[in-house]
């Protein structure tokens, strides 16, 4: 989890490789009007993100026992809890900064139809995860090796 420029899509594979698991990244299942929403500089609302969520579950689901990697930018609480609702092995990795490097790391990017000027809006909705949620939080200041070798230990300690 984490806003869009966090790294989810960087981290999330390496994550997938180390674990022999499954990957999916969440923009995959946004439906095209959620898609063409944010193309336009527009916001998803919660009514927009549910349906996506459910979708991002059912793709849990799916992997059964074995799990996977998805990516989830899962901004607040209750995102969060509806993933978690009847998924008790779910495990939540936040990828977590500054939000000058990250909207500079987001500006940088090319071919991606998430907007910069969406930005402010993402680091608005993000509700960072209460201790009683257990999230992993993870440096976006470091390099994508040494994230993955800190979410590595992280999950075989935690
Ligand atoms: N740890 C890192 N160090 C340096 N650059 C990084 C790091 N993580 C990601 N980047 C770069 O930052 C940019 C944003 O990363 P990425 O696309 O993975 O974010 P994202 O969270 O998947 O975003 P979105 O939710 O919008 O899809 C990319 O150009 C990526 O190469
Ligand atoms: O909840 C949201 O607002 C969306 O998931 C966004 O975060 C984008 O999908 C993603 O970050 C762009 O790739």
């Amino acid at each position: 989890m984490g806003v869009s420029g966090s790294g989810k899509s960087t981290i999330g594979p390496l994550l997938a490789t180390a674990l022999g698991v499954d990957f999916a990244d969440a923009d995959a299942f946004h439906p095209a009007a959620n898609v063409a929403k944010m193309s336009r500089g527009q916001p998803l609302t919660d009514a927009d993100r549910w349906p996506w969520l459910d979708a991002i579950g059912a793709w849990l689901d799916a992997r059964g026992a074995a799990g996977g990697v998805v990516t989830c930018s899962a901004l607040k609480r209750s995102y969060r809890d509806r993933l978690r609702a009847g998924r008790p092995a779910v495990r939540l990795l936040h990828l977590s900064g500054e939000a000058a490097l990250i909207m500079a790391r987001q500006a940088a990017r090319e071919g991606h139809f998430m907007p910069p000027s969406l930005m402010a809006s993402q680091f608005a909705a993000l509700e960072p995860p209460a201790p009683e949620e257990g999230a992993i939080t993870l440096s976006v200041a470091a390099t994508p090796e040494a994230i993955l070798a800190a979410a590595l230990e992280a999950l075989a300690t935690g």
